[in-house]
């Protein structure tokens, strides 16, 4: 029997939800403002679809606008740099989310860097990777790292000070930036990937261990110290022997939920904590370009 606290992403992203829609809510009546979040969607890919069609919503029920910009995969590189940069100049616009992946003859560099920084409420843009990696308070933070920092804080109570934290995975997306969060946060970071010389060792010296490698159950029982708290972020959609498929994180959770002392599940942990981070960036992002005061994330 496990006694592990299976830390529920999905009513964790609905308070974060409640919060962002009382002050749109009072954005709106004191100040005039409707923060807008406008998605771009290059393609047809059939996960991204579901994405986005979930971000939009969500974006509605928080009483924001929401914008979408659907393109063809054929569509050039120069036509989706003039979108964004409209989009840059339109004042309605708070926050711009450009779906990745973008199609192979699209560079995704350039399309995010053309993203204006402080509408960049993905944080992938290199002014706030810097601003992150340099502890400033300016940043704007990826969505699914801070997603995960904020349940971590939330499980230990509000300090992460002095816990080894191990990142497994070293993507810009999740990887480095998670590492650069638990930093700031005074954690022993150890990041971890595919060359690291015993890498199970690594991981099970780990109070806090994050996944983000993008492989199915890769991270078993013995990998993981007794009472660690540890975050899937892993979205792996494998098949089941009746044929069907399910979606599943890098952590084998049948496995790993009768040692640690915290888990996230796949589906209900990480995915919809980045959504709910995503909505708090953009109100963010809204209260700085109108030099009002912002809520506090975190
Ligand atoms: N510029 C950009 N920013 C992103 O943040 C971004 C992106 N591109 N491209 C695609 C990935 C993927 N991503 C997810 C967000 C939420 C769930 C989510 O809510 N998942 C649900 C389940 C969804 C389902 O059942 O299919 C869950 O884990 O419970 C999943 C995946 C954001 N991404």
């Amino acid at each position: 029997m496990s006694d592990a606290k299976i830390i529920d992403g999905k009513a964790f992203a609905q308070n974060v939800r409640k919060r962002v829609a009382k002050q749109v809510e009072e954005l709106k009546h004191y100040e005039n403002l409707t923060p807008g979040l406008a998605v771009v969607l290059v393609g047809e890919d059939p996960a991204s679809q579901v994405y986005v069609r979930n971000k939009v919503k969500q974006t509605e029920e928080c009483g924001m606008k929401s914008l979408e910009y659907r393109r063809d995969p054929d569509i050039s590189e120069q036509e989706l740099l003039t979108l964004v940069q409209s989009l840059n100049e339109n004042p309605e616009v708070h926050g711009i989310l450009v779906q990745l992946p973008l199609p192979k003859h699209i560079s995704e560099e350039k399309v995010i860097e053309a993203i204006a920084p402080e509408k960049d409420v993905d944080g992938f843009h290199v002014i706030n990777t810097g601003l992150l990696a340099t502890g400033s308070k300016d940043a704007m933070v990826p969505c699914t790292p801070l997603g995960c920092l904020m349940m971590l804080k939330d499980y230990f109570g509000g300090s992460l000070s002095g816990k080894r934290a191990v990142v497994v995975g070293r993507s810009n997306i999740v990887g480095k930036p998670m590492g650069a969060l638990l930093l700031n946060e005074s954690c022993t970071v150890t990041t971890v990937h595919s060359r690291t010389v015993d890498i199970e060792e690594e991981c099970r010296r780990a109070d806090i261990l994050v996944a983000a490698v993008g492989r199915a159950k890769m991270i078993k029982a013995d990998w993981v110290k007794p009472g660690a708290a540890v975050i899937d972020v892993g979205i792996n959609r494998i098949e089941t022997p009746d044929g069907k498929t399910k979606l599943v994180g890098d952590v084998d959770f049948d496995e790993v939920v009768e040692v640690a002392g915290a888990i996230t599940p796949v589906p209900g942990g990480v995915g919809p904590m980045t959504i709910a981070c995503l909505l708090a960036n953009t109100v963010t992002a809204a209260c700085r370009q109108n030099k009002i005061d912002e809520p506090k994330v975190d």
